[in-house]
Order: structure tokens, then sequence, then C-alpha cells
């Protein structure tokens, strides 16, 4: 399945298998030697009373995440396919914790993300002190760089530029994540802003490089650009893979997301 180009290999796992080893993982999302995926996504038993499902999620490079977007509008199209989900809202448990979807019809999914968190300890982000909007630090051989920071359930930095085309995506991205900042390394996003209501976005993701989508990407650039006041609280977000719809009511509310969904095909793994 992808979710505006985010592209997932999807393991049924209702009946109690257990989840692939890291091993499985790359082998899988391998796009020479395998099926070829961003993320493989494990859809298991509810977690908590009043759940349909859980589900795991692994990156491409078999390390595990707590939170993806795009992964969850997959998921939730796969429940509603096969009549698992049947009323127009339900919940669903991802490691990070329980997410409220609203099915929106022609493929389309509203997830509630969750409150973003800002405070360092909570990112993680190795630096003393209060959370800031933006913090600057000079990195070697890539010079001084300003990001924002904010947990979405997985950490991200958001870095502002000017043309979201010409980005250092691949040099930023990898220098950030393996620059000591983020103890867990973290997604990168780069955001370019057009209006109030409108960025561009392009996100080199931890465990998996660039991608054409990134959902939680989008939440942490939308509320870390609120939070400078260039956005306002509903803004469509335009990546390589498609559009994204973010809503953030107010601080203490959680981020809602909105998106396509697409099925691809399926078979069995024989590897
Ligand atoms: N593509 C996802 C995020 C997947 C996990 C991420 N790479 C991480 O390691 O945290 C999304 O749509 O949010």
């Amino acid at each position: 399945m992808h979710g505006a180009g985010n592209d997932f290999v999807i393991l049924d796992l209702r009946d109690g298998a257990p989840p692939p080893s890291p091993d499985l993982c790359r082998a899988l999302a391998d796009r020479h030697a395998g099926v070829g995926c961003d993320q493989i996504l494990t859809i298991e038993p509810a977690r908590t009373p009043g759940s349909l499902a859980g589900y795991g999620i692994w990156n491409a490079d078999g390390s595990a995440s707590a939170q993806c977007g795009n992964g969850a509008r997959c998921v939730a199209a796969w429940l509603v396919r096969d009549g698992a989900a049947s009323d127009a809202r339900f919940v669903l448990d991802s490691p990070a914790g329980s997410h409220a979807v609203d099915v929106l019809g022609d493929g389309h999914f509203r997830v509630a993300m969750g409150v973003p968190r800002f405070a360092p300890a909570q990112v993680p982000l190795a630096v003393e002190g209060a959370e800031r909007d933006d913090y600057a630090f000079a990195l070697a051989h890539v010079g001084l760089i300003r990001f924002g920071a904010v947990s979405m359930g997985n950490p991200h930095a958001v870095i502002e530029v000017d043309d979201a085309d010409v980005a250092p995506v691949g040099v930023l991205g990898p220098a950030l994540q393996d620059s000591g900042l983020f103890p867990q390394s973290a997604n990168v996003g780069f955001a370019q802003v057009i209006d109030r209501s409108r960025i561009r976005l392009r996100v080199y993701e931890r465990g998996a490089g660039e991608t054409l989508a990134c959902g939680s990407g989008a939440c942490a650039a939308v509320a870390v650009l609120v939070r400078r006041g260039r956005v306002d609280r509903e803004v469509a977000v335009s990546l390589p893979g498609g559009e994204l719809h973010i809503a953030w009511p107010d601080d203490a509310a959680q981020v809602a997301m909105a998106g396509p969904t697409a099925f691809v095909f399926e078979g069995e793994w024989t590897g």
C-alpha cells in the first residue's frame, strides 16, 4: 500500500503470528532483491479496550518506530476493506498510543496524531534548558544549522528553507541524524512556507532516507511553524508524493492529519 507515495508492506498478524525480525524487514524493504518499501507495518490485535486493532512500524533498515501517519491511514483502509471496521469512526493503537480515525470516503482518512511535545527531554533532543521554537548549532562539515524539534510520538527536526526543490535534503538530513543532538536520531523535514495555509515539505526519514511523504513529519512541520507564527492552524502540506491536510486547533489539542491511501498489490513472501 502507499499513502501519498510513502510505501508499505503490510503484514496482517491479527492471528497472533510473531512480528518480522529486523533481517526480514530489511529483506522485504529491499527495492532490488525484495518487495521494496519505506516501512513494514504489522496489523495486530488491539492493545486497549475499545480499539479495533493495533499496529507496529518497522523502517526499511529494520529499526522500529512508534509513529507513522501515512501508515495509520493505510492500516485503517485495510481494516475497512476486510470488513473489520464498519463505523465511520474507530480507534487504532500505535506503539505511541491510541488514535481516533475518521473515514472520509474515497480512500481518505483523518487520524488524530497526538499532542506535539516540544520539551527537549521528550523529543528527545540533547540540549539543556527549556524548549525553544528554534535551535542553532554548528555541525562539522555542514556549518550552522537552524531547526525546530518536536515529538509526534517519534522524533522530528524541522528546517525552514526558501525552496524545497533545491534543499540539501540528502546532506543535512544525515548530518543532523548523526550529529548526536538527537539520541534516538530524527526524521528531518525541510519546509517551505508558501503562504499561511500552504507549505511544501520534503522529509529525510530515520531508517528510510528521503521518502515521498511523511505523515508525522507533516504534523511536526506544521506544529513547529505554528509555534513560530509562520502559518495558521489549518495547513495543506504538499509533499513529493501527494498532499496532506493538517489541523492543530490549539496548543493542547491533538494534531489531525487527513490524506489518501492506495492498495497496490498482494503477494506471498517465499524468500
Ligand atoms: N513515514 C512515516 C514515519 C515512519 C517512521 C519514521 N521513519 C521514524 O523512524 O520515526 C509517517 O508517515 O509518519
